[in-house]
């Protein structure tokens, strides 16, 4: 049986944690399938780890409808979440529509879109018809250039409210889900525990309700330079799918992330 939306929220008021990578194809998508991965995320991430490119900027709505389709062609019970690549959806709530209904037809369950406060409207347009969305504050990749850089986000009182305040505004205009990216981990616990819709961190700490890891870090095969947060799964590991059944285990037994993947 696929899970959905409420699976994913029956497993957060449960305190049972979410298993998410991010995948590019429909091979891999079956193996982590198998495995027991809950969701599958094509990230717009695809542009640096397949594309070779230095952003994620790059990517294009076609390039997330290609992705998708072979994901969700291999994805029997994982919900399959896409990114909205950027310049696809921030004109506004009609343009979002638009590019999110390619993503649906392509196969996604759910679309993911970054920015707080900003895209307040936006979620609620796509939520209202119809369109699950999840919402995606602290580090926003696409938003590297105004960033200065892939920095933690909300070390300052003034931004840790900023970012509390986004995620409830988001869960207020119909968020299904949240992920926090790079953050301090006392600040993700605090915006889960205000939160009743399943939060998702990378580099945001244990106290999430589920985690996510780009698929080449964990497989140690990105030839960039390793994030703080990344564990590479192979290591111990005689399989790539012993490597990726090692990551379900813990975050589900909440070993992964550990103090010293966290901020
Ligand atoms: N391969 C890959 N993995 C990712 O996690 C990822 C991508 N690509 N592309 C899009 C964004 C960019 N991401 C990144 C990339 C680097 C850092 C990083 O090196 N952060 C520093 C923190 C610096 C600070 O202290 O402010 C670190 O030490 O982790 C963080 C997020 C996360 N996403
Ligand atoms: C890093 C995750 C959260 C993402 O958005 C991506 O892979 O594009
Ligand atoms: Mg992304």
């Amino acid at each position: 049986m696929r899970i959905t939306i409420s699976t994913l929220q029956k497993m957060a008021d449960e305190g049972q944690k979410i298993a998410m990578l991010t995948c590019y194809d429909a091979s891999f998508a079956a193996l982590m399938d198998e495995v027991g991965v809950d969701v599958l995320l094509v990230g717009d991430s695809l542009g640096m780890v397949l594309q070779g490119a230095d952003s994620t900027l790059p990517v294009s709505l076609e390039d997330m409808v290609y992705h998708t389709r072979c994901v969700a062609k291999g994805a029997r019970k994982a919900l399959v979440l896409a990114d909205l690549p950027f310049g696809a959806y921030q004109e506004g709530p009609a343009q979002a529509f638009r590019s999110a209904a390619k993503l649906m037809q392509a196969g996604a369950h759910m679309v993911k879109l970054e920015g707080g406060a900003t895209m307040v409207e936006t979620t609620r347009f796509l939520s209202k018809h119809g369109i699950p969305v999840c919402g995606h504050i602290g580090l926003t990749p696409q938003s590297v250039n105004q960033l200065g850089g892939y920095k933690v986000q909300g070390k300052t009182d003034q931004q840790a409210q900023q970012l509390q305040a986004d995620a409830l505004a988001l869960q207020e205009a119909g968020a299904s889900v949240v992920l926090m990216e790079v953050m301090p981990a006392s600040l993700a616990r605090s915006i889960t525990e205000a939160l009743h819709v399943p939060t998702i961190g990378i580099g945001a700490g244990v106290d999430c309700d589920g985690q996510v890891l780009v698929l080449h870090d964990m497989l140690d095969i990105y030839p960039g330079k390793k994030a703080r947060f990344v564990k590479n799964f192979m290591q111990g590991a005689t399989s790539v799918r012993g490597g990726i059944e090692s990551y379900v285990k813990a975050v589900k037994a909440k070993t992964f992330p550990s103090e010293e993947h966290s901020f």
